[in-house]
């Protein structure tokens, strides 16, 4: 039996709809940054934000382009700042540098399976280690005074530590909990155990958001019935189609889900590439980073992956923009796939650990 928390409740912000399930999107870096937030917000943004994890040693400062996501944010939600280390003193200083910016809350990140993460016992690393993890997050509670939120994955290689660490979350008051339900070492690839999620939602006596292949509002639905979470959080599958949020609040108040064609996707393309367009941004350089966000949109725009095999050749942006306007605007009224059609992989694949949590060498 794991005690219920000691400490007094603290307001989360609200969400759009009262009454209806949480939804935020998922911390990623190179990917949550102030102009891919921009641009979700513009097809329906979640409750809350995420940045990029603040990466926190003896030499750290905040690192500038994600103060950016804080500072510059105008899309009229909510952004945590999430913070990856281990080091306590330095994790406080962190702390206390970040609050001086329009942070919603400090999130602590529990969960990065890249090696080079974890082998310094930070993100997932933390996993192994619950005497650390009740040292760290008593810390950084006493030095949070608003809200203090913990993204986690269900253990390192074993859910062994599983209800130990959630008796911490309950312990130290923590104000809400993502739980990807994978363990460290299971990567991306396997099943998410829903089901340790759920016990998550019955044990922590705050919301918890569940995290983890929620690829549409449909299966939103689905997991928060099977989990009785208080919300989502969704990562990838907002990078492939960024209505999900509009589509899960849609979904939730049983009104028309709102179903995007080609032309959309087409019209998001462009967007995407404005709002990433910067005065030093090389040419090749803001292709290839279009190309990492266009391997998730493939996954819905037909069924053979031919979009994906053309796209990962282009090489410019007039054959990038030639590729997405022969694929997308060819028949542009055809409906994007509301799930990822079976066997087509992002690449870079988000599924392997591999040595950076980023869209390079993915991990997370
Ligand atoms: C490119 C990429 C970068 C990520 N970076 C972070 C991060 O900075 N902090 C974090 O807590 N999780 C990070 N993650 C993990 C996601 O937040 C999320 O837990 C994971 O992708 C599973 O959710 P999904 O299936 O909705 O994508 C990252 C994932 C991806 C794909």
């Amino acid at each position: 039996m794991i005690p219920a928390p000691s400490t007094p409740s603290r307001a989360l912000p609200a969400g759009h709809l009262p009454g209806q399930p949480l939804s935020a999107l998922a911390p990623m870096q190179d990917v949550t940054d102030l102009a891919f937030m921009r641009v979700m917000a513009h097809y329906g943004a979640p409750d809350y934000f995420f940045t990029e994890f603040f990466r926190v040693h003896a030499q750290s400062r905040p690192e500038k382009h994600i103060v950016r996501s804080l500072v510059e944010n105008r899309t009229g939600r909510p952004v945590f700042a999430q913070l990856i280390g281990e080091e306590i003193p330095h994790m406080v200083r962190t702390v206390q540098d970040l609050l001086r910016y329009p942070v919603a809350g400090i999130d602590l990140n529990m969960g990065c399976p890249a090696p080079k993460i974890y082998k310094k016992n930070v993100g997932g690393g933390l996993l192994r280690d619950p005497a650390k993890i009740d040292e760290l997050i008593g810390r950084l509670r006493d030095a949070v005074p608003g809200l203090f939120t913990v993204k986690m994955r269900i253990g390192f290689d074993s859910t062994e530590n599983y209800e130990r660490i959630l008796a911490l979350i309950n312990k130290h008051g923590v104000d809400l909990l993502s739980v990807h339900g994978r363990t460290v070492k299971e990567g991306y690839r396997s099943e998410v155990h829903y089901d340790f999620i759920g016990t998550a939602a019955r044990t922590v006596g705050r919301p918890v958001l569940a995290n983890g292949n929620i690829t549409s509002a449909a299966k939103a639905s689905a997991v928060l019935a099977e989990t009785g979470a208080a919300g989502v959080m969704i990562g990838r599958h907002a990078i492939r189609n960024p209505w999900i949020f509009r589509q899960c609040r849609e979904r939730f108040a049983h009104t028309a889900v709102f179903s995007p064609t080609l032309a959309d996707v087409r019209e998001y393309v462009d967007r995407l590439y404005r709002e990433t367009q910067t005065p030093d941004i090389p040419e090749a350089a803001h292709v290839a980073k279009m190309k990492k966000y266009l391997n998730f949109v493939g996954q819905s725009v037909d069924a053979e992956g031919r979009f994906l095999h053309d796209m990962r050749r282009a090489m410019t942006e007039a054959e990038l923009f030639a590729v997405c306007d022969r694929h997308l605007l060819t028949e542009p009224a055809k409906t994007f796939a509301d799930e990822p059609y079976p066997g087509i992989i992002a690449r870079p694949n988000c599924e392997t650990p591999t040595e950076s949590c980023s869209l390079d060498t993915v991990t997370a």
